[in-house]
Formats: structure tokens, C-alpha cells, sequence
């Protein structure tokens, strides 16, 4: 038995369309998948992303907005999908679940996460949210709201971004903990958890912002002193000279080594260099194990260990 945190791509969770009808049905894939590290006996935490969820709310809430229903700041927003994110994902679970003869509470905790509140991220950002949009559609939408800022996303168009920056604390890990203590299944941190500050006062404030989920997870299990981090995404390795004649797929690696490929600029910052991040983060605080690997491939990680697999 192990106690692993597992961070949810976006494909776990938005794969046809965003309705919420098509984002329950990924979802109810991804829980029969996560079902599987009940059945082997683990004690699971479960973390997802929210990018498109974060923008797509954004945008309609700024589509809808009147002076006496205003648009709510992007903390909020985040926590708005935090409840909607880890309902579905709860609802899905207990019934995958429940049909197995399995009897485990499964609940969403609305995590905040801290951040420095004078991060460098703030007046950088580089999150990409919302939907993709064309280079004409971009330069179009940046010019009518100035303050907007798109980058191109990993050769998969453009994307509004904001700003994401580092988690120094999961403010709510202890229930994380006993939760697990008590046999229950947290969702926690989605989202990278909702970033808040501390001011002078002590009092904390929240803050216009999107955590990495993968940072997130990566302090949460660092912080409830899990065995193991995976990081579930679209692909079943980390790879060196991706997408190239050449390419190589990383299955055993040591963080050195790891670093190495990061100096050599192997992994693409806006998608795969923040995972590797996290998991050397993780296993550097631990002494753990970080897995990167597919969502569809689970079963053949929990039997082979199949995936990316990085130690100390
Ligand atoms: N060196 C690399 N090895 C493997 N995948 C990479 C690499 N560099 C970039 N990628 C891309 O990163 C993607 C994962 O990032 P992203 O889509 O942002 O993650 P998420 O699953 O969290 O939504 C992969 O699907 C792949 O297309
Ligand atoms: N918050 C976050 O990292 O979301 P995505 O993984 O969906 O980009």
C-alpha cells in the first residue's frame, strides 16, 4: 500500500467538448482508471487542472456581466471550479466505486494554495486558460482588452495567459492528511489550489491567478509526505528530442541526469518542463518516486510500471 497523489491532465477531463455533459463523461472514464489504485489497496489523492474550465468561466462571465452582477476576480473563478471540477470528479468515483462493491467517501476539499505575493509570475505571466484561438483571433481579441496577454501554446494555437505563480504552502493539507488517516478519498489542490497571499495584517487575500496543478500536487504530497507523485497527461513517457526522428523515451531517471536534458532545453516550457519541475521538486523534498506517464496506461503502471519513472 502506498500513498500516491495523482495529477489529472487536461484529457482526463475535457476531451470532446466543454459542455457539462461532455466533460461528465470524460470524467466518468478517468474515474473507472483511478479506480484502479483503490483496488490495488493504495491510499489515493486525487488533483486536476483547470485551465480551460478557469478561461471558459472567465469569458462567459465577462460576456454576462452587468453593473449589478459583476464579473467575480479570477480566485474566485478558480474556486468556482474547484467545486464544479471536484464534484463531477466526485460523483464519478463513488459510482465506479460503489459498482465494484467498494464503500469509500470520496470528498472535494476547496483548497487555497500560498504564494509570495511579490512572485515575479505577476508581472510575467505565462499560464495559458480558456479555449485556442487562431493568430488573427488573438492579435483581434488583445487589441479590443489591453490588458490581455496570448502566447501560442505548444503548437496547438493561441492562448490567453495569466499569471501562475509558485506554491510556497497548501494551506489545507492537514484535512488532506486525515482524510486519508480515516480511509477517504480527497480531491484536493485543483486547479494548483486557489492562490492567496498573506498581507501585513495576517489576513490572507486572494489573488488574480492560476496555479500550475502540477506545482500544486507536488507541495501536496510533499507536504502529507507522500511515496509517490504521477502525473497523468497525453503521453506515456517524457521523451528527449520529442517529436523528432530521433526521439527517445526517458523510462528510469535520476534527477541529475534530468537536469541535464533541462539545460538542453528539452522539454517545452508551456506544457512538459513544469511537470518535470514538479516531480523533481517532489522526489529532490522526499526521497520519493515521480511518475509521468499516460492516463490511458495506468494499468499497465500499477502491473509493469510502465511510464517515466524519476528518483533521487
Ligand atoms: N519532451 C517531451 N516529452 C513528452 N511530451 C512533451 C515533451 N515536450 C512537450 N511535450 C508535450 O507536453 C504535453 C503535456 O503537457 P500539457 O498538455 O500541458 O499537459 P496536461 O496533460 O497537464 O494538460 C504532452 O502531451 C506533449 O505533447
Ligand atoms: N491549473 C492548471 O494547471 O490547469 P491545467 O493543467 O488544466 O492547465
Amino acid at each position: 500500500m502506498k500513498k500516491i497523489v495523482v495529477a489529472l491532465g487536461g484529457n482526463a477531463i475535457l476531451s470532446k467538448d466543454a459542455s457539462a455533459d461532455s466533460q461528465q463523461a470524460a470524467i466518468l472514464k478517468t474515474a473507472k482508471v483511478l479506480a484502479e489504485f483503490i483496488k490495488k489497496g493504495h491510499k489515493l489523492v486525487i488533483v486536476h487542472g483547470n485551465g480551460p474550465q478557469v478561461g471558459n468561466l472567465l469569458l462567459q462571465q465577462v460576456a454576462g456581466s452587468t453593473e449589478k452582477n459583476p464579473v467575480m476576480p479570477l480566485d474566485t473563478i478558480g474556486a468556482m471550479t474547484e467545486g464544479s471540477i471536484g464534484y463531477w470528479l466526485q460523483k464519478s468515483l463513488r459510482q465506479v466505486l460503489q459498482a465494484e462493491n467498494i464503500d469509500k467517501t470520496v470528498a472535494t476539499v476547496v483548497t487555497e494554495t500560498e504564494v509570495l505575493p511579490d512572485d515575479p509570475a505577476f508581472s510575467n505571466p505565462t499560464k495559458p486558460i480558456g479555449p485556442f484561438y487562431t493568430r488573427e483571433e488573438a492579435l483581434k481579441e488583445e487589441k479590443s482588452n489591453p490588458t490581455y496577454t496570448f502566447v501560442e501554446d505548444s503548437g496547438r494555437g493561441y492562448r490567453r495567459v495569466v499569471a501562475s505563480p509558485i506554491p510556497t504552502k497548501i494551506i489545507e493539507y492537514p484535512v488532506v492528511s486525515m482524510m486519508l488517516e480515516n480511509d477517504m478519498i480527497p480531491i484536493a489542490a485543483g486547479g494548483g489550489g486557489i492562490p492567496v497571499s498573506q498581507s501585513s495584517d495576517g489576513k490572507y487575500i486572494g489573488k488574480e491567478a492560476v496555479v500550475d496543478k502540477d506545482y500544486g500536487a507536488s507541495k501536496l504530497a510533499t507536504s502529507i509526505h507522500a511515496d509517490e507523485l504521477i502525473i497523468l497527461t497525453a503521453v506515456d513517457y517524457v521523451y528527449v528530442n520529442f517529436n523528432k526522428p530521433n526521439q527517445k523515451a526517458l523510462t528510469q531517471i535520476k534527477v541529475d541526469e534530468l537536469k541535464k536534458y533541462i539545460a538542453e532545453n528539452q522539454f517545452a516550457a508551456g506544457s512538459m518542463l513544469p511537470k518535470i519541475n514538479a516531480a523533481i521538486e517532489f522526489v529532490e523534498q522526499t526521497g520519493g518516486t515521480a511518475v509521468i506517464t499516460s492516463l490511458d496506461k495506468v494499468n499497465e503502471l500499477l502491473d509493469k510500471g510502465i511510464g517515466t519513472k524519476i528518483t533521487a
